[in-house]
């Protein structure tokens, strides 16, 4: 990297005494109301729904904004080092782009855009299992750049093996197994919209191009057919911990066990041979009323020390909130719906423009709490929690979009 992320606000700035602004929004928060208004509302409501009431999605945001940094002075702060290493890989940033499923109901291009832009800002990028695209045209698209599979582990062995032996192929350098989702959570904007993504066809990519997939399906199958199997094989909601090991013989990948907020399955997943794990409450789609994300953060980092990768996501919206996951007790972060706002909004120029946003605020962070580099963030650049203060705050806070 020859310049400072920063020096793209420099150059905002500066743009800004010539009269002329960026296209898109700089504020991370405010992506989602300009994607709001430029997309179909059951297409918005998929992205920006939660499960229930919306407690979990409140309680994400809430749990970052009651901590608060305390900036640290005269420390010199001319470079910041943004890189960190994960599973012997090294990444530009400690930000991933977060699995997100159907990425085609916002934008025509779907994933294939998005990881373009994940590539443009050099960051990794997490390709969901239900994704629009085949998973080989999504690693095409990203060129050389790093990327994860996302793997929902389907009820059929030969298509999870499949859909494995797929990623590797394609060159995916880790898998991250969700397991969180048995079934999916009670959404009421979905529920209401009578919206499921992949019942028209954007969710189910990566299994009508799968050979064993395709294997249980008659040859003159119509597309009902097609999305009845997939609703057979999709799910596997009996799946237990003893079915781990057999993924584990099964690949030399690293695998991250995303969804995990209890102490004793974050022992149980490492102890099984999980390389890492991902603290997340899925975004809050899935069990309202769970914990937020970050509060889980601290006792899953406890029960696993310091040498498993252990990232975060839900809730993370600024550099200021990576920055806090750090502290918390994260390597890195997974970044989700921001960034399919800026692909609702601009294809792979809004997914680029996002994460330029965000790795800017990230590196003034550093620069502002005298940070040299990711590794100097500490749990002593916190001030304990305090009550929330604001009228924003007192109805709840920020809802987590
Ligand atoms: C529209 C949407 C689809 C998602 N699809 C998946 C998925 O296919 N697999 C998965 O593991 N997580 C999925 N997630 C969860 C994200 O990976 C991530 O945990 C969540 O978005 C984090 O919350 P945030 O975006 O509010 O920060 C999805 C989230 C959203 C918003
Ligand atoms: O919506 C989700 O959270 C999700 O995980 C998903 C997965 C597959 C298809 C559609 C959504």
């Amino acid at each position: 990297m020859t310049r400072a992320h920063a020096d793209m606000v420099r150059d905002i700035y500066l743009a800004g005494t010539g009269g002329r602004k960026p296209r898109m929004p700089t504020g991370l928060t405010s992506m989602e109301e300009h994607a709001r208004a430029v997309l179909p509302a059951n297409a918005y409501g998929y992205v920006a729904g939660n499960a229930g009431v919306g407690a979990t999605g409140r309680a994400n945001r809430q749990a970052f904004d009651q901590w608060r940094l305390v900036p640290r002075m005269l420390r010199g702060a001319t470079r910041r080092d943004l890189t960190v290493s994960l599973f012997g890989q090294r990444l530009a940033a400690p930000v991933l782009l977060a699995p997100i499923a159907a990425q085609t109901v916002v934008h025509p291009e779907g994933e294939l855009a998005a990881v373009r832009g994940a590539a443009d800002a050099g960051v990794p990028f997490v390709l969901s299992t239900g994704a629009s695209h085949p998973l080989e045209d999504v690693a095409a698209a990203a060129g050389g750049q790093p990327r994860w599979f996302q793997l929902y582990w389907p009820a059929h062995r030969a298509v999870c093996e499949s859909l494995v032996r797929r990623a590797e192929a394609s060159g995916y350098s880790a898998l991250v197994l969700t397991v969180d989702s048995p079934s999916f959570g009670y959404r009421p904007a979905d529920l209401d919209n009578g919206y499921l993504p992949f019942l028209n066809g954007a969710g189910i990519a990566n299994f009508v191009s799968d050979p064993e997939f395709q294997g249980g399906l008659p040859s003159d199958a119509g597309e009902r057919e097609v999305v009845e199997h997939w609703a057979r094989v999709f799910a596997n909601p009996g799946l237990t911990w003893d079915d781990l090991p057999w993924l584990r013989s099964l690949t030399g990948l690293p695998i991250v066990i995303k969804g995990v907020l209890h102490a004793d399955d974050a022992r149980r997943a490492v102890e099984l041979g999980a390389d890492g794990l991902v603290v997340s409450n899925h975004g809050g789609r899935q069990l309202d009323g769970s914990v937020a994300s970050l509060d889980a953060l601290p006792a899953v980092r406890a029960a696993v020390g310091d040498g498993v990768p252990v990232l975060l996501d839900s809730g993370v919206r600024t550099g200021s909130d990576v920055v806090k996951a750090l502290a918390l007790g994260a390597d890195a972060v997974l970044y989700g719906r921001p960034y399919v706002y800026g692909l609702a909004l601009d294809g792979q120029e809004g997914v680029s423009h996002v994460l330029r946003c965000l790795l800017a605020e990230l590196d003034l962070a550093l620069a502002l709490t005298g940070s040299g580099a990711v590794s100097e963030i500490t749990a002593d650049l916190l001030a304990p929690p305090g009550p929330l203060a604001g009228p924003g705050n007192a109805e709840g806070g920020d809802s987590c979009r």
